[in-house]
């Protein structure tokens, strides 16, 4: 107790490192291992100081979703303030309250399933476009190649924008840039993080006004999707009106960096298991490649690869107001959703990349923790998006294409999401075509 006789809260065990800085150094240089370390240290709920802040981290299937659960009752969503700034005032990720809902609204009703099957045939095309391409090539950046698909993806259905391939390539390396400092220290100087993403950003805006220019289209002819991302569409709005640009941003950034490491996640899990795939090649045999009658071996593949590789490791919170004396109010929180699938209790072998899992799971449940997608009122709005075009190109990649990394066991890194440490080269070929 206080000496005014107040309950002082018993936080969990941890450090909270340096002033100011707190531990923003050692996460910066140990990525995943930071939070793997102190778990292993300190359990499933543990103290830290990051980008300027006191946290909280909680990981545990039902820790986490009774958090994710709480939004606007317990917890409410805030991220730190780099993210914040990069992606600007009027982001969807950071609205509340009524305009959340309705944007969110907004963005699911167009996402919806009438839409997906209108572009099914559309995507496929262009997956097979890009996949021909790498199959033409001695070898291919594979990263860089599965985020150049899922931009221009993301741009042609999403924005209604079409990106030249050397404008796609420049738009990939400010992406990358952004993201690689969308967790920094709240510090806007040359050589700090967040005034590299800033950088980036205003080059990303750039490029894009000059491509809506050249579109030539009115403002108001964009899709609707992009007012719920803030753009104001009405037809005195300008081409290179800001928050037309910042919804471009944002939306480009949600649609396209998450779903190209789900795909890389896929494509690297089934390089190391050749019997699944072969078990994904006999499963799109006997049930056809228009399959569309429910689960299928492939859709476990596909979830099981965003299981054991998560493009997004955690989500943040702040606590409105105390639970217990663990969690007090105006802490950060910050929900490992990696963390709580690797530490999985109801699973024996929760590393392994295992996709039966999902086949025996009772109708209906989850066998495994599944947060890829987080839960409560910030649930993904892209999730159904997400996993069509996941669906298709894993299906492309199976049933047409024979494939080979030219780097035996590629290191990955894990955050922000995951990637190949180094430059990870493969050899492509046409089942149907010429060799490797
Ligand atoms: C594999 C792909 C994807 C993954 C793993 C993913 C994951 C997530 C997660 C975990 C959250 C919740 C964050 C939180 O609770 O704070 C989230 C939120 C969000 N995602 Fe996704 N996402 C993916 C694809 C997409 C796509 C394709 C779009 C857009 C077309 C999108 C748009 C958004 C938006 C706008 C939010 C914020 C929602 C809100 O604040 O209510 N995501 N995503």
């Amino acid at each position: 107790r206080d000496t005014d006789g107040t309950v002082l809260p018993s936080l969990p065990p941890g450090s909270l490192g340096w002033p100011v800085i707190g531990e923003t150094f050692k996460l910066a240089v140990q990525k995943v291992n930071f939070f793997r370390e102190r778990r292993r240290l300190y359990g499933r709920i543990f103290k830290t100081h990051l980008f300027g802040n006191p946290v909280i981290r909680v990981t545990g299937n039902k820790n986490v979703r009774e958090i994710l659960q709480g939004e606007n009752k317990t917890v409410k969503s805030s991220y730190p303030s780099s993210i914040r700034t990069l992606l600007g005032p009027n982001a969807l990720s950071m609205s509340e309250g009524l305009l959340h809902k309705s944007r969110k609204v907004q963005l699911m009703q167009y996402l919806s399933p009438e839409f997906l099957r209108k572009h099914r045939s559309g995507f496929v095309d262009l997956i097979d476009d890009h996949m021909l391409r790498w199959s033409s090539e001695p070898s291919v950046d594979i990263y860089l190649e599965i985020r150049a698909l899922f931009t221009e993806m993301a741009a042609k259905f999403l924005v209604d924008i079409d990106i030249l391939l050397e404008t796609n390539r420049r738009i990939k390396e400010l992406y990358q840039q952004f993201t690689d400092n969308i967790f920094s220290l709240p510090v806007n100087l040359p050589g700090f993080g967040l005034y590299k993403g800033l950088r980036a950003k205003k080059e990303l805006k750039k490029i894009f006004a000059a491509i809506i220019e050249e579109k030539g289209g009115k403002v108001s002819e964009f899709p609707s999707l992009l007012q719920a991302y803030g753009a104001d569409l009405d037809d005195y709005a300008r081409p290179d009106d800001e928050r037309l640009l910042d919804a471009i941003v944002e939306l480009m950034w949600n649609a396209s960096e998450t779903v190209s490491s789900g795909a890389f996640a896929i494509i690297y899990h089934l390089t190391r298991n050749p019997a699944v795939l072969q078990k994904v090649r006999e499963d799109i045999e006997s049930q056809g490649i228009d399959n569309t009658s429910g689960p299928s071996y492939l859709d476990s593949v596909v979830k099981e690869a965003l299981r054991v590789t998560p493009p997004v490791g955690g989500a943040y919170r702040k606590m409105n107001k105390s639970i217990g004396y663990t969690l007090p109010k105006n802490w950060t929180v910050i929900c490992g959703f990696r963390d709580t699938h690797e530490n999985d209790v109801t699973l024996s072998d929760p590393l392994e990349f295992n996709p039966d899992r999902w086949l025996q799971a009772p109708e209906g449940k989850d066998r495994a923790a599944f947060l890829t997608f987080g839960g409560g009122l910030r649930i993904c709005p892209g999730k159904n998006y997400a996993m069509v075009v996941l669906r298709l190109f894993t299906r492309q990649l199976c049933n047409r294409f024979a494939w080979k990394f030219l780097t035996k066991d590629p290191e990955l890194v894990l955050f922000p999401a995951p990637k190949p440490k180094h430059t990870l080269h493969a050899c492509f070929f046409d089942k149907f075509g010429k060799a490797c």
